[in-house]
């Protein structure tokens, strides 16, 4: 069971909701994927190109947790006003914060992350911020109230996959209580499973599934993948070695040669 402040939730698979076709697509996608959280930007153009009311209905009739977030905020002060907005139209205090600090690749503005954490924590909001695998960004993240934390593995909708597994692993290490979630960049159902492996707590995924050729078939793609992943950390794993075991024990061997 994974809890997200205080929600508990079955699915680890937190799912986008731009970029898809239609709207009708993105419904299928939502059910098939078996996601409890779905994100919702009140800036992105969405589904089929339906804006506001019928799009926010269409979200609320999905009967899923709604995490509003700031995507295409580039400063502290749109950011903190779309998060208030997101607030009022959603009527939660969650909140996925992106500050964006570089256009071509979309890396946060860690800066300005850190310092709309604060103030939005000291509101009420429930922060899940969009970061970088950087540590210390991490801890400062934490210090400003964030129970939650959504490192990138590669630029948002890059579909790339993990770029930098010992910064994931280091993040994991070092923060063995709060809930790690990756958001942005993963591209494949494999590249969900080697996070999950490692023991990220959840996934969170929109051009992937919302790009594919068959984005529902692909969203349950992604929900086993992150199901695997997640039982093979709790199994266990085995570490690799770099010299052979035999299988089968020689005891009882006939012959020893
Ligand atoms: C919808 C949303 O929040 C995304 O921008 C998110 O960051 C996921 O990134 P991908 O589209 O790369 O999966």
């Amino acid at each position: 069971m994974l809890t997200l402040y205080g929600q508990d939730l079955r699915s680890r698979l937190l799912l986008g909701t731009a970029r898809y076709p239609s709207p009708a697509v993105l419904e299928d996608a939502v059910r098939s994927s078996g996601t409890e959280v779905v994100t919702v930007s009140l800036r992105r153009e969405t589904a089929g190109g339906r804006q506001g009311g019928a799009f926010f209905e269409l979200i609320r009739a999905l009967g899923v947790h709604v995490l509003p977030n700031t995507a295409g905020c580039h400063s502290v002060s749109e950011a903190v006003l779309t998060a208030k907005m997101a607030r009022e139209v959603f009527g939660t205090n969650w909140l996925k914060l992106e500050v964006i600090g570089h256009h071509d690749t979309l890396q946060p503005d860690v800066f300005g992350l850190v310092e709309a954490a604060r103030i939005l924590s000291a509101e009420g909001f429930e922060v899940f911020p969009y970061t970088t695998d950087d540590l210390v960004v991490a801890e400062r993240l934490v210090e400003a109230g964030c129970k939650v934390l959504m490192p990138w593995c590669a630029p948002i909708g890059s579909a790339m996959g993990p770029q930098n597994i010992q910064a994931l692993r280091a993040m994991r290490a070092n923060f063995p209580d709060v809930p790690l979630i990756v958001d942005a960049g993963i591209g494949r159902p494999s590249h969900a499973t080697r996070v999950m492996e490692f023991g990220f707590d959840a996934v969170l995924l929109n051009t992937a599934v919302a790009g594919a050729a068959k984005p529902a078939l692909m969203a349950a793609a992604f929900a086993g993948a992150i199901d695997a992943g997640r039982q093979a950390f709790e199994a266990g794993m085995l570490e690799p070695r770099d010299f052979a075991v035999p299988s089968t024990p020689v005891i009882g061997k006939a012959v020893f040669a």
